[in-house]
């Protein structure tokens, strides 16, 4: 039998990548990996000091991070049964989840979508995140939504963390299998 897929909760800062990736994980009994423990401290800081992250800063990074869900989801390198995982992380372009899907190619993503005005009230009240509220924007440009070729669903941000888990539990339910293409509204 195929190992169970991988989840990367995805989207810019704010849309509750790590809130909602935390819940789902704990909803399917699957692992879960925040993809901001990955970042070298070089990284981190450019982003504490208010200065968006380049392809540069970026690549090592998502390499890291398509390595952990193949580790994750297959087992490989960790002597621990194959489980699948849910894995919280930004993957703001298709071609860094291009560069996820070559390392882990069962990976669907679920992009949690919301309008700039909510994001930004989130993040001014968000404490203790080495990430400022003034670099939303530059997320936002960076972000390129889910084409109808890429294997995943796009939800609402604003929705409930129950809700969200609901939906892809619908999701995985039409599509246990497989790296599917989902069609995207
Ligand atoms: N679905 C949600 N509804 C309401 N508030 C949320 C939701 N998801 C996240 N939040 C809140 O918004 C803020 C950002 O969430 P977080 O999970 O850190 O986002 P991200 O990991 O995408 O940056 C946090 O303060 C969190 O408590
Ligand atoms: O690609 C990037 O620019 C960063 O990875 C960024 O997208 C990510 O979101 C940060 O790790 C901030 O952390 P939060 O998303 O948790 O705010």
């Amino acid at each position: 039998m195929n190992p169970p897929p991988a989840l990367v909760v995805m989207g810019v800062s704010g849309s509750g990548k790590s809130t909602v990736g935390a819940a789902l994980a704990e909803a399917l009994g699957v692992p879960f990996v925040d993809a901001d423990d990955l970042h070298p401290l070089t990284n981190i800081e450019k982003m504490r000091a208010g200065l968006p992250l380049d392809d540069d800063d970026r690549w090592p990074w998502l390499r890291a991070v398509g390595d952990a869900i193949r580790a994750a989801s297959t087992g490989t390198g960790t002597g621990a049964p194959a489980t699948g995982v849910v894995v919280a992380c930004s993957a703001l372009r298709v071609s860094y989840r291009d560069a996820i899907l070559e390392r882990a190619p069962r990976t669907r993503f679920v992009l949690l979508q919301g309008d700039r005005e909510m994001l930004l009230g989130r993040l001014r009240s968000r404490t203790g995140h080495f990430m400022p509220a003034s670099l939303l924007d530059s997320q936002l440009d960076a972000l390129e939504p889910l084409g109808p070729h890429e294997p995943g669903l796009t939800v609402d941000a604003a929705d409930t963390p129950e809700a969200v888990i609901a939906e892809v539990r619908g999701f995985l339910t039409r599509s246990p299998d497989g790296p599917q293409r989902i069609a995207h509204p």
